[in-house]
């Protein structure tokens, strides 16, 4: 599996745009963008459904993947590459037997322990965080910062995604730290023009 090491998040608050913003993105960073749909909770399936079979449409002719967050019905119905299951979703093992062996399937993990069950339970990457602080996710853990992206990317043999607060000036300090990518939010749907953001994150990536 050939993962991109750029993950753009599609932002869930009202009145944004993940299209337009996934539009640009794919523009600069073609099939090195994983594009992945996450919607609110309270948004209803056929909303989730919309989003992501635009989104497959944008990222195919992009040559990017596009993987479908918590929803895996969703990512089969839309015929997405993937999807990406946390603690509150189906468990990895499970997760990997909705989509079958072929896909790609992501899981989030934050410690060595949880990283290696879930590698152990089908998961093809981690995302791992918060890595720094976000205003993005209520309700999560304090930052594991670098030191923790470390303690994963040592225990795991698959690629670690980092997430939470990822800016590009961040970016070296988590590939130092053992990161194969970033995922983010904010830093490309809050950014003024998401083409020069992403080009600064891909270049702080080293792509
Ligand atoms: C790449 C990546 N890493 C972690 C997450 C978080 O997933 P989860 O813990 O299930 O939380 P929600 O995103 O579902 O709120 C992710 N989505 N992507
Ligand atoms: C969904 C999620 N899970 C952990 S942090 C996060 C949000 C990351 O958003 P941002 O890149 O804006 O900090
Ligand atoms: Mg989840």
């Amino acid at each position: 599996m050939s993962l991109g090491r750029l993950h753009l998040v599609t932002d869930t608050r009202p009145g944004r745009d993940p299209l337009a913003v996934a539009r640009a993105a794919l523009g600069v960073a073609g099939r090195e963008l994983v594009v992945q749909v996450r919607v609110e909770d309270s948004a209803t399936d056929r909303e989730a459904y919309e989003l992501a079979g635009r989104m497959v449409e944008l990222c195919a002719s992009a040559g990017a993947t596009c993987l479908v967050n918590d929803r895996l019905h969703v990512a089969l119905a839309v015929g997405a590459a993937g999807a990406h299951v946390g603690a509150d979703d189906l468990p990895v093992d499970a997760a990997r037997r909705v989509l079958g062996p072929a896909a790609v399937l992501g899981a989030t993990a934050r410690a060595p322990g949880t990283a290696r069950a879930a590698v152990a339970a089908g998961a093809d990457y981690l995302g791992v965080g918060p890595c720094h602080a976000t205003g993005t996710k209520a309700g999560l853990p304090p930052p594991i910062g670098p030191a923790g992206v470390t303690a994963v990317a040592d225990a795991v043999p698959v690629p670690v995604v980092a997430i939470g607060g990822v800016t590009a000036d961040r970016v070296a300090g988590l590939r130092g730290a053992g990161a194969y990518g970033v995922a983010v939010v904010a830093a490309l749907a809050d950014a003024a023009d998401p083409a020069r953001a992403t080009a600064e994150l891909l270049a702080a990536l080293g792509c």
